[in-house]
């Protein structure tokens, strides 16, 4: 018997959509895929849903009869503000009204690193450090963190917030040698979100069995998730082609990587 009836994946034409897309075909009779164009290509147990996150009425409505939403649609990096209020802030609170006025149980969010990307790294934060963003994407997440809390607290809607790491097909430099989540880990961590019994409000980071761990995710261990994968294998691979890093630099001493040296998204070049 899937866990649901039906799962809203919202960017599931995304990378970390479309793996979700496959990877939680079990956990539910019907996946209605959230984009902002048709995907054309669906399958017996697929609907969709066209429609852009900053539309209220549109994303409200495509919440309805669903019991889970896996939040993954959005900005994915750090952008021009109107783009993050507009997709990341405004979009997931018309999400979490979907939620509250068609009684979903339980929303995964895709929150990030950058939520706490200004700790630096030998710190070994745990899941409840205090927040510490890298850049307005960040702050976005922030703010779903804190929103997804209030519609727990308040409204009884659960809510596992995965501050993923570095989710691509290989790790692509060195930080990525303890930041990365594998996509076969990274579906994992999305089933066991689903499917622990009790999850309340959650935060989770989303990282690989790697080597090297900057990070304690103990508290989240009631998820159940034990990723399998490590970036350990492609290390010799990234060492032979990158120089040295600079311990100094924000890129290396803080978690949120080459973030930290962003500066102001609106700002023109001069
Ligand atoms: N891949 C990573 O390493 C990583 C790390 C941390 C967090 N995340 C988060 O995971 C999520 C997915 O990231 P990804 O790597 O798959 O990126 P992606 O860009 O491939 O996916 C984002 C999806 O969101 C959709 N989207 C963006 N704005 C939208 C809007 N206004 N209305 C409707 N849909 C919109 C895009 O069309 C896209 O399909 C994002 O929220 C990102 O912040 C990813
Ligand atoms: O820090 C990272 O590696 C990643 O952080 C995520 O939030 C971003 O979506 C991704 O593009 C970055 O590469």
């Amino acid at each position: 018997m899937p866990h649901y009836e039906r799962i809203l994946i919202t960017g599931a034409a995304g990378r970390l959509g479309s793996q979700l897309r496959k990877g939680l075909v079990p956990l539910a009779k019907t996946i209605r895929l959230a984009g902002r164009e048709p995907f054309g290509d669906l399958a017996p147990h697929e609907e969709e849903a066209v429609f852009d996150l900053a539309d209220m009425e549109a994303t409200i409505a495509a919440t309805k009869d669903c019991d889970a939403i896996v939040h993954f649609g959005g900005a994915p990096l750090e952008c021009e503000w109107q783009t993050i209020l507009d997709s990341s802030i405004r979009g997931s609170y018309h999400i979490y009204e979907g939620a509250r006025k068609h009684g979903v149980k339980r929303v995964i969010y895709a929150s990030s690193v950058h939520a706490v990307g200004y700790h630096e790294i030998e710190a070994h934060i745990g899941v409840d450090a205090p927040v510490r963003p890298d850049s307005l994407y960040g702050v976005s997440k922030n703010f779903v963190e804190s929103l997804s809390r209030l519609y727990w607290d308040k409204f009884g809607i659960e809510t596992v917030c995965l501050r993923i790491f570095s989710s691509f097909p290989e790790p692509a430099d060195r930080r990525m040698l303890w930041s990365y989540l594998s996509f076969a880990d990274c579906v994992r961590l999305v089933e066991a979100s689903l499917t622990a019994p009790r999850v309340g409000h959650t935060i989770s980071f989303g990282i690989s069995d790697n080597k090297l761990k900057m990070v304690d995710n103990s508290g989240a261990d009631h998820l159940g998730f034990i990723p399998q994968d490590s970036a350990e294998p492609f290390r010799a691979a990234i060492e032979a082609k990158t120089p040295v890093p600079d311990p100094t630099k924000p890129s290396v001493k803080y978690l949120g990587g080459w973030f930290c040296e962003l500066g102001h998204p609106d700002d023109k070049p001069a």
